[in-house]
């Protein structure tokens, strides 16, 4: 470990810990009452006797629970440890805090209100009646860091029985910001998309969402090679689940190494340092590198940009150019799927989604090969991007409420984050 990871190991566990700064608890947030609470009366309203009205009201007709409680604006953020970053499965109470981190997102970007829900639990089917017994608490479900291929299986039965948006955001938030910032990155360097050589390192949860997206965009299927942690998937596995085996090409191929000759894209969504240097010099000219596994990628752009100065690197991280990250996204799927009350997250909204981002950059002047797309704090965002994703649920006939796009607008201007 460099002194210079040690010391942001440091800062982080301080960070986290008790007596940072001015806040005296540990872990990064805390639940806040909105309603005055001042005497007997208030109490008397937001207590017994009073709190038995909204009861009846809801129970006469379940809807009611978007008026009168805090469900229309509440998420969970849902793990089971199994895929935490690139840690992979170091259990469900150590993935706590990023899913503490999450929800801070999701407040701090979007408004939204999460609970983050650690559940010691690996049976997908008993996963699956876990989160669904919980639902009604929330006007939405973010499946995080559930490893592949479960997750695939967890989200496609909670999608089929529940009627609130079911996200798994390491497939799905993922899968758009990787598109955005493909898009520009290639459009940076002239290539074509329909032309280009992609390898993939991963074929989890992640990097299947990725390449399915990256599809929609118009890469093409015969231009894209798969690495998992066998080497590269081929026809001649016998080994590969479903989701794989859509990937398979009949190559004598193994490696990561064998494949990566002459590609114009690298995607990593696997594990730390599993590229080199002599892999990134067999890649084409202007070799796209979004080496994106957290928290560590599967190289550094410094050690890219040694071998391939003219490479566009991207990673997860916040310390570095180019950060292509779910967070980009995750906090407005959500706001506009709450406000409009749609049903779920579409591939509709995913598209706007991808394409308001990648507009976002290119439109702002900074555009080139270390701004590919808006960082994480980009005050623009919120109403930028969750406007388009509002309309598109409208426009795809999966919002229960048609709002005026103008004054959601002004109303998303004017939220105090
Ligand atoms: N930047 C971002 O926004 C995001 C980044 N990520 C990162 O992507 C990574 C994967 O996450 P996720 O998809 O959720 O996890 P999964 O557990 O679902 O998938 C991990 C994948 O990595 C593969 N893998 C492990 N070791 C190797 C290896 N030596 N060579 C090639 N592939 C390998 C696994 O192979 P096998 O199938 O053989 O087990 C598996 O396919 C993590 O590092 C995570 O932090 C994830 C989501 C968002
Ligand atoms: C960013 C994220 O969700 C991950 O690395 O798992
Ligand atoms: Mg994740």
């Amino acid at each position: 470990m460099s002194v210079q990871q040690s010391s942001l190991e440091q800062q982080a566990l301080s960070y986290h810990a008790q007596n940072y700064q001015v806040n005296n608890r540990p872990g990064k947030l805390e639940i806040a009452v909105t309603k005055p609470v001042n005497g007997q009366s208030d109490l008397a309203l937001a207590y017994s006797p009073g709190v038995a009205a909204p009861c009846v009201e809801i129970n006469k007709d379940p809807a009611k629970a978007y008026e009168y409680t805090a469900k229309g604006n509440l998420v969970a953020v849902i793990s089971n440890g199994t895929a935490v970053l690139g840690l992979g499965d170091i259990g469900a109470l150590a993935s706590k805090p990023v899913m503490e981190g999450k929800a801070v997102l999701f407040k701090k970007f979007a408004g939204v209100d999460s609970f983050d829900i650690e559940i010691d639990e690996t049976d997908p089917d008993k996963l699956v009646e876990i989160i669904a017994a919980l639902h009604p608490t929330f006007g939405g479900i973010n499946l995080e860091d559930i490893k592949a291929p479960e997750c695939f299986y967890i989200e496609k039965k909670l999608r089929e029985r529940l009627t609130i948006p079911v996200f798994h955001d390491d497939q799905h938030g993922t899968a758009i910001v990787v598109a955005a910032g493909m898009l520009n990155a290639l459009h940076l360097s002239g290539k074509a998309i329909a032309e280009t050589k992609l390898v993939c390192s991963g074929a989890g949860a992640a990097a299947i969402a990725c390449l399915d997206m990256l599809l929609d965009v118009g890469m093409k299927r015969e231009n894209i090679y798969v690495c998992d942690s066998k080497g590269v998937i081929t026809t001649s596995r016998t080994d590969l689940n479903a989701e794989k085996q859509a990937w398979a090409k009949d190559t004598p191929a193994k490696t990561l190494s064998d494949v990566i000759e002459g590609a114009d894209a690298f995607l990593g969504l696997s594990g730390p340092g599993l590229v080199t240097q002599a892999d990134i010099k067999k890649m084409a000219a202007k070799p796209i590198v979004f080496a994106l596994a957290n928290p560590e990628p599967e190289i550094r752009p410094e050690k890219v940009k040694e071998v391939a100065p003219d490479a566009i690197c991207a990673t997860g991280r916040s310390d570095y150019p180019n950060q292509v990250n779910n967070a980009l996204c995750f906090p407005y799927l959500f706001r506009a799927a709450l406000d409009t009350g749609a049903t779920q997250i579409n591939q509709a909204m995913k598209r706007a989604t991808a394409t308001a981002l990648a507009e976002m950059a290119r439109t702002d002047g900074h555009f080139g090969t270390d701004y590919i797309l808006p960082t994480l704090l980009d005050p623009r965002l919120l109403t930028g991007v969750t406007t388009k994703i509002a309309q598109a649920a409208i426009d795809s006939g999966v919002a229960k409420r048609v709002l005026n796009l103008a004054d959601y607008q002004n109303a998303l201007n004017s939220m105090a984050l």
